[in-house]
């Protein structure tokens, strides 16, 4: 039997890809549906996880890769055990402004952390809770700095360069080739397109038994 009855959606890119752009039109197609949901950001979501995120994102923080990586997984480990488990237990959705992806991605990707380290603590702290839908915003680098030009202060991760930034695009593409949940939008295209595929990928998400 599954161990919850809710769905749970993360949404992952490189930063400037698009993905916070279509959070409403999530919650929305939800509201439609009349599914009930929690939506919920990486690093974050709880009381402490906006510490850690606060921390982790302001420009001038000194930290090791390893204590990154440990950070990352400590604020997830809350988020789980406060509002991710509680809600799919309930049988509510829980969508995520990225996850575990996101450290495979920046910590193992862009820093260089060995992917087998992240995946002890993603044993760890997941006990097996997976996704069941990631929906990955592939857009290329210099897209991705256009949209953020001007729009936006950078923070820490934001003002690494551009070799980090490939890393992690590149990570991501590897990762998601390896495993069905994924979903890769080309995030090039306009937003309505966009709305039209996550449409697709959430009603056929909904069928799922
Ligand atoms: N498909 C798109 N086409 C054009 N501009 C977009 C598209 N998606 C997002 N944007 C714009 O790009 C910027 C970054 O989007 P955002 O959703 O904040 O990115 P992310 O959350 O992935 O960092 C915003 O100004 C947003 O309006
Ligand atoms: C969840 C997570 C985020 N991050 C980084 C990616 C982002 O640059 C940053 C915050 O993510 P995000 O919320 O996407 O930033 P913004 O609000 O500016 O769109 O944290 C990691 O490096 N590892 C992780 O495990």
């Amino acid at each position: 039997m599954a161990e919850h009855t809710g769905r749970f959606i993360t949404l992952e890119g490189i930063d400037g890809a698009g993905k916070s752009t279509h959070l409403g039109f999530i919650r929305d197609w939800l509201t439609a549906h009349d599914i009930a949901a929690e939506f919920t950001r990486e690093p974050g979501g709880t009381p402490l996880g906006e510490q850690v995120r606060a921390l982790l994102l302001a420009v001038d923080t000194q930290v090791s890769l390893e204590a990154e990586t440990l950070l990352m997984f400590a604020s997830r480990q809350q988020l789980l055990s406060s509002l991710i488990r509680p809600a799919l237990q309930a049988g509510r959705w829980v969508v995520s402004d990225r996850f575990t992806d996101s450290t495979f991605a920046f910590q193992g990707g862009g820093r260089g952390v060995a992917a087998e380290r992240i995946a002890v603590l993603e044993d760890w702290v997941q006990q097996g809770l997976q996704p069941d839908l990631t929906l990955l915003f592939d857009v290329p680098l210099d897209v991705a700095s256009q949209r953020m030009a001007g729009s936006r202060q950078l923070d820490r991760f934001e003002q690494e360069k551009a070799d980090f930034h490939q890393r992690v695009r590149d990570a991501y593409l590897q990762r998601a080739a390896q495993d069905p949940r994924f979903r890769v939008l080309d995030a090039t295209r306009s937003i309505a397109q966009l709305q039209q595929d996550i449409a697709g990928h959430l009603a056929a998400l909904l069928e799922r038994s």
